[in-house]
C-alpha cells in the first residue's frame, strides 16, 4: 500500500488537488481519508459551546483513531470513517465504509503535526496558496457550503485560524517531499503525482 499525506492551510486546495489527482485513476485502487472526519465528537457540548472550539489546534483532532484506522487499512481491514458536519460542528453518527486500497490518500490541515501519523506517509505533499487567496476561498466556500456568514469566517480567522496556521500548520511544510503551488490550478503538479501513483498500481 502506498500512503500519501496531503497537508496545507485551509482553502489552499487540498480537496481540489486530491480530486484532480484521482481523476482518471481506477476507483477501486484509491481510497481517501479526510482529517475532517476525525474532529473529536462533542456530543456533551451545546451548539453554542461547540461554536467556540478552536478547530485549528491539533487537540481538536482524534489522531489516535485516525492513526489506528490507517494501521487497520494497512493490515487489509476495512474501517468505518466517521461523517462530520461543519454545520453542526459535530460528528453525524453516520460512517463511510472505507476499504483498503493499493493507494490511500490522507488529507487535512494538521496531518503532519502528529509524529506517528506523519511517519506512516510514504509521500508527503504540502499544498501552498497565499494567505489572502486562502481567506477569499474560505469565505466563499464556508458561506456557500458550511452554513457560515462573513462575520463568523472573519472572527474565526482572526481568533484561531491565523495564529494556529502560523504556529502549527506552516512549520510542517518543512516535512514535505513535494510542495504544490496552488494559487492557480496546477495540473502539471497533479499529473506528476498521478504518474507516480500509476506506477504503484500497475
Ligand atoms: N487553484 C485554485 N484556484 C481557484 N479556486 C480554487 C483553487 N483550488 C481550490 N479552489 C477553490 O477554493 C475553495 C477551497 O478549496 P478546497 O479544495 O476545499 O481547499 P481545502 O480542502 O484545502 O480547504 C473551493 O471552493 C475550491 O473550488
Ligand atoms: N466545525 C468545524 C470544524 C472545522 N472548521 C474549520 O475547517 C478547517 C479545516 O478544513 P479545510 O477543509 O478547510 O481544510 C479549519 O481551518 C477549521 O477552522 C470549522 O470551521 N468548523
Amino acid at each position: 500500500m502506498l500512503i500519501l499525506g496531503i497537508a496545507g492551510g485551509t482553502g489552499c486546495g487540498k480537496t481540489t488537488v486530491v480530486n484532480q489527482i484521482i481523476k482518471e485513476l481506477p476507483e477501486d485502487e484509491i481510497g481517501i481519508i479526510s482529517q475532517d472526519s476525525y474532529y473529536k465528537a462533542n456530543d456533551h457540548l451545546s451548539f453554542e459551546e461547540r461554536e467556540l472550539i478552536n478547530f485549528d489546534h491539533p487537540r481538536s483532532i482524534d489522531f489516535e483513531l485516525l492513526t489506528q484506522h490507517l494501521k487497520d487499512l494497512k493490515a487489509g481491514k476495512s474501517i468505518n470513517q466517521p461523517v462530520y458536519s461543519f454545520v453542526h460542528h459535530n460528528r453525524t453518527g453516520d460512517f463511510i465504509l472505507t476499504k483498503p486500497r493499493k493507494v490511500m490518500i490522507v488529507e487535512g490541515i494538521l496531518i503532519f503535526t502528529n509524529p506517528e501519523l506523519r511517519e506512516m506517509f510514504d509521500i508527503k505533499i504540502f499544498v501552498h496558496a497565499d494567505v489572502d487567496e486562502r481567506l477569499i476561498r474560505r469565505l466563499r466556500r464556508d458561506i456557500a457550503e458550511r452554513g457560515r456568514d462573513m462575520e463568523e469566517v472573519l472572527a474565526r480567522y482572526q481568533n484561531t485560524l491565523k495564529p494556529m496556521h502560523e504556529q502549527f500548520i506552516e512549520p510542517t511544510k518543512s516535512f514535505a517531499d513535494i510542495i504544490i503551488p496552488n494559487d492557480r490550478y496546477n495540473t502539471v503538479a497533479t499529473d506528476i503525482v498521478r504518474t507516480v501513483i500509476k506506477q504503484t498500481i500497475k
